[in-house]
């Protein structure tokens, strides 16, 4: 394996093991870590792997489309970039190399609150077409509310709420290195105000700014403030997917956002099939948590999901590569969910269903 050119690199992991390498302990480990024990991060990988696809023959599959388009995106391909906090420890480039990089494979990204790019930095950059933001809800409404606004005012498409992060799930190697953002990063949607500073670690940083008493009214409180759709992300609950949908949202994101909350919870797709089918065609579902391979992808809408995210891959390709490392990895997938497409007999998005997952009481009777 060669860790000397990442244009060479042919899978996700080598991106993963490279940047491991490069970046310093504590950013690394802030990245990868799930909570606790890493069950549910070790689970939403190996959960895709004990899924089997079922490949159809002699299908003309010359040409394969995989565009597709979410809540009126045009994407090129059934993926986007999740919202991560913090890019610039990654690269100093940061989350406007992110976004470059999404825009020239014709996909997309969601900003974090809590990023190293301001909101208006982002939008600028992207010619007023930045993408989606993510809200996390803070104690102190005026700033959930200044943030809604100027995301509103300034491009964005769309408002992700993140439900699943009332408190910071614990995980353990931040707590031994200490876990702060490094010195001369701050958190720019939040100027010079002392928010926007993490010098007291995150779990503090959360515990003292984040509305843990968030309920399904804020829900409504938020629609009350913006024009834009509102996407929820953090559903894991095919009875929570039901609420939400009765109080109009959207889409939702099926995410155990990347395993870093609650330990021991299902993985993502584990559970897919029955938010969609709790959903019942009313909005979206999009999927994240450990998406690796053309395959997962492929695995996902067969399940039912309108498209998937991916978090940490992109950070692996920024830390290795800034925006070229990043294109690098969404290139890998695109490929990859090509190919896999062309291998299953299935030429456009549209021809995704269940029937592409191997479930042999489907055939007992045949
Ligand atoms: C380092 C890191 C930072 C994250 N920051 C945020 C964030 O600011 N807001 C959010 O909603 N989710 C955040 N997430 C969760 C991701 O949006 C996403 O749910 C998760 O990374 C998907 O899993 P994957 O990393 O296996 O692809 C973060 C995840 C990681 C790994
Ligand atoms: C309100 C929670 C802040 C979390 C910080 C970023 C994040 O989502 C993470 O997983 O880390």
């Amino acid at each position: 394996m060669s860790h000397n050119n990442y244009q060479d690199f042919v899978n996700i992991d080598e991106f993963k093991y490279a940047a491991e390498k490069k970046l310093p302990r504590m950013v690394y480990d802030y990245y990868a870590s799930g909570s606790f024990d890493q069950i549910t991060l070790a689970e939403n990988q190996n959960y895709f792997s004990r899924i089997k696809l079922l490949p159809r023959c002699l299908i003309d599959v010359s040409n394969v489309d995989m565009r597709t388009n979410v809540l009126g995106i045009d994407l090129s391909f059934p993926l986007m970039i999740a919202p991560t906090a913090m890019q610039k420890m990654a690269h100093p480039v940061g989350e406007t190399a992110t976004w470059s990089a999404a825009n020239e494979l014709g996909t997309s990204m969601t900003l974090s609150s809590l990023s190293t790019t301001s909101i208006e930095e982002l939008s600028k950059h992207a010619n007023g077409n930045p993408g989606w933001f993510q809200l996390y809800v803070f104690k102190d409404r005026a700033i959930t509310k200044n943030l809604v606004q100027r995301a509103e005012q300034i491009g964005y498409k769309a408002i992700v709420l993140t439900v699943d992060t009332p408190y910071l799930g614990r995980r353990e190697a931040d707590y031994r290195n200490g876990f702060r953002l490094p010195h001369g990063l701050k958190l720019q949607n939040f100027s010079d105000l002392p928010l926007a500073d993490v010098e007291g670690g995150l779990n503090a940083y959360v515990a003292t700014m984040i509305d843990s008493s968030l309920t399904w009214k804020d829900l409504d409180w938020l629609k009350s403030i913006t024009k834009l759709p509102i996407i929820v992300k953090g559903v894991m609950s095919p009875r929570d997917a039901e609420i939400a949908v009765t109080h109009g949202v959207d889409a939702i994101i099926v995410s155990n956002h990347g395993a870093r909350q609650l330990d021991t919870a299902p993985s993502t797709i584990e559970v897919l099939p029955y938010i969609v089918k709790a959903v019942n065609g009313r909005c979206p579902v999009i999927l994240d948590g450990g998406v690796r391979r053309g395959t997962d992808i492929l695995k996902a809408l067969a399940c039912g999901a309108k498209a998937v995210m991916i978090g940490r891959p992109v950070l692996w390709g920024l830390a290795v590569g800034g925006k070229d490392g990043v294109k690098r990895v969404l290139s890998l997938l695109h490929d990859e969910l090509k190919l896999s497409m062309a291998l299953a007999g299935v030429k456009s998005i549209s021809q995704i269903n269940k029937s592409l997952i191997w479930d042999p009481s489907e055939y007992t009777k045949l």
